[in-house]
């Protein structure tokens, strides 16, 4: 029996768009009423055309669709493979009114956004994410870019989808390892923001390790209005939404370090985690049952708790110099208060810093 399709909205003040979630949207004719104009452009990957490009092309009669197949691989988030979106938008002669579609994980709909933010200075794009990660939080929100060498993510812009459609189903051809990934940023949520779903997710884990449709489809629900909330409140992190990046210093210095693509985002987010809980115990606000219980839930969950052999603290601190939250060269990191709150501070001890490095590195 299909589930029925849920809606969320995020509330931006000025303007808002939906979040659709539900079984068996792509194919569906009324998507085309999210993608203002007459031409779409959608953009995928070589691994996601085989299997949905011909239903997402279905799902917008009545306009000219054209389509962008991508490399596949955080290796290609770069410049090279954004103008392959730039060069199939001017070839075929692609105006302002054109809305681009990502068709695919966080990376098509990182540089698909990113492509919409900046193509004629601006168009629209909607998101149609198909991995865990990317429906539970990159297609949310707005941030859009690109990798560099130097630093993961520093090229891009914030510009807001004028929707989100997820459609479960798709999640049934991933691989274990891409749900395990999005486990990380699912278990994100309750660490920073909510307590109750972190209970619920201790307790539904092994439902969502083997997809249970009802289950997962209510954690990507729970985990879209916390994002939704937080990007409400904060649409450009001045300030809070900034909690949404707990373990990330850590974990885009591992994806920076092992060089984009041998550990995936949300494999390097999980052990991030569990070092900025192991850092908010030596600075006083977890106790050691806390940062126990995040530790069982991650390896439940099937994630990994160490950083690379041969990744040193010296590796860390020089990759972690250049993160986007730094403000006058003071490194802030999302710490946790307790479990079920986050605090972005740069008060923490240097010795203690020191200390969770030389415990994690190996
Ligand atoms: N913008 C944001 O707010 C935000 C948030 C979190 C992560 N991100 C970014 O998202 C990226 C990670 O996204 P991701 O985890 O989706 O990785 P990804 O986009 O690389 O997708 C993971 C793999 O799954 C494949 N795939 C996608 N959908 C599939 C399906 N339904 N069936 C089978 N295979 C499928 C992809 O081709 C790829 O090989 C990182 O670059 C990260 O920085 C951005
Ligand atoms: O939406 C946000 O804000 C996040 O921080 C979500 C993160 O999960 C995501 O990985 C994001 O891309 C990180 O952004 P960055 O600004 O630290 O590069
Ligand atoms: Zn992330």
């Amino acid at each position: 029996m299909p589930e029925a399709r849920r809606e969320l909205r995020v509330d931006l003040g000025e303007r808002s768009y939906p979040i659709v979630i539900g079984q068996g949207l792509l194919g569906k004719e009324d998507l085309a009423s999210f993608a203002p104009g007459d031409r779409v452009l959608i953009v995928t990957n070589a691994s996601v055309a085989p299997l949905y490009l011909e239903r997402a092309q279905a799902s917008f009669p009545g306009k000219q669709v054209d389509s962008v197949i991508l490399p596949d691989g955080e290796r290609y988030k770069n410049w090279e493979t954004l103008n392959l979106i730039f060069d199939a938008l001017l070839e075929k002669k692609h105006t302002r009114k054109t809305t681009l579609v990502a068709l695919g994980g966080g990376v098509v709909g990182d540089m698909a956004g990113f492509a919409a933010a900046t193509y004629q200075r601006g168009v629209n794009f909607i998101q149609i994410p198909t991995t865990l990660l990317s429906q539970v939080d990159s297609s949310v929100g707005g941030k859009t870019g690109i990798n560099h060498p130097l630093g993961k993510n520093m090229i891009g812009a914030f510009h807001q989808p004028q929707a989100v459609l997820i459609d479960t189903d798709t999640l049934s051809t991933l691989p274990s390892s891409e749900m395990s990934a999005g486990l990380a940023e699912v278990i994100k949520y309750g660490l920073i923001r909510d307590i109750e779903f972190l209970k619920w997710l201790e307790t539904n884990i092994d439902r969502l390790n083997d997809r249970d449709s009802r289950v997962l489809s209510e954690a990507i629900f729970r985990s879209c209005a916390c994002k939704a909330d937080v990007v409400a409140v904060d649409e450009r992190e001045g300030g809070l939404r900034a909690i949404l990046n707990l373990g990330h210093t850590f974990g885009h210095a591992i994806e920076t370090h092992t060089g984009y693509g041998s550990w995936l985002h949300g494999e390097a987010v999980s052990t991030g985690m569990l070092m900025a809980a192991d850092l908010s115990r030596r600075s006083g606000s977890l106790a050691d049952a806390d940062v126990e219980r995040v530790q069982v839930l991650l390896e439940r969950a099937r994630l990994p708790l160490v950083p690379p052999a041969g990744m040193t603290p010296q590796h860390f601190m020089t990759l972690m110099a250049v993160d986007k939250k730094n403000v006058d060269g003071s490194l802030r990191l999302v710490l946790l208060e307790s479990l079920g709150k986050a605090v972005v501070t740069s008060s923490f001890r240097n010795e203690d810093l020191h200390d969770t490095l030389a415990h994690f590195c190996h």
